[in-house]
């Protein structure tokens, strides 16, 4: 029987509450949209294999809600996984400010190697903009990581931005076998109840 996967990486995606992180989760898993607001409760995760480099790269992305109050229970998930997305909104000038809370909290809560990347979303508002793409990239220099300004509305980016992650992470581990292959199909989708969260690990 063929593999389902060469690697599996564990990634997590922080920032404020509301600049996103689910929808582009979904945009990434499902490529599906909804312009409905429903606030994570604690985690949640989706699966997607992508291929990258000639390997199948399995990748389990972890929805975490920005919401101040649930921050004991997110930032215990940040250990187990070995890439980070920082998202902002670009409508949004205070999810920007806050982008240097966000590092902090990296820098105390997750594994010392971890990859980090820089999302500015909701790139389809031009229009709304209060975040310049000059001030973004910037930010991104200052700390060595790479920058995209993404739309979970129109797909801009997304695939891009997952798959640069996941090729950073690859070179990083240089094709270490990460993961136990077989366990599960590529085309498998997993996602926790969020009303039910607790049942969901990133170990
Ligand atoms: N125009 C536009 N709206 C977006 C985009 N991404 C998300 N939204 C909208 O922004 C709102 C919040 O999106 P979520 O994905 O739930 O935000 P979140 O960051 O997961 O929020 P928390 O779960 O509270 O941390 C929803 O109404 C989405 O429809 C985008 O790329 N463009």
């Amino acid at each position: 029987m063929a593999k389902a996967y060469d690697h599996l990486f564990k990634l997590l995606l922080i920032g404020d509450s509301g600049v996103g992180k689910t929808c582009l989760i979904i945009r990434f898993a499902e490529d599906n949209f909804n312009n409905t607001y429903i606030s994570t409760i604690g985690i949640d995760f989706k699966i997607r294999t992508v291929d990258i480099e000639g390997k199948k790269i399995k990748l389990q992305v972890w929805d975490t809600a920005g919401q101040e109050r649930f921050k004991t229970i997110t930032t215990a998930y940040y250990r187990g996984a070995m890439g980070i997305i920082l998202v902002y909104d670009i409508t949004d000038e205070k999810s920007f400010e806050n982008i240097q809370n966000w590092m902090k909290s990296i820098k105390e809560n997750a594994s010392a190697g971890v990859e980090r990347l820089l999302l500015g979303n909701k790139c389809d508002m031009e229009a709304k903009r209060k975040v310049q793409k000059e001030q973004a990239d910037k930010l991104a220099r200052e700390h060595g990581i790479r920058f995209f300004e993404t739309s979970a509305k129109s797909s801009m980016n997304v695939d891009e931005a997952f798959s640069s992650l996941a090729r950073d992470i690859l070179l990083k581990s240089g094709g270490r076998r990460s993961g136990n292959s077989n366990k599960s199909s590529s085309t498998d989708l997993k996602t926790c109840d969020k009303k039910n969260t607790n049942k969901c690990s990133l170990g």
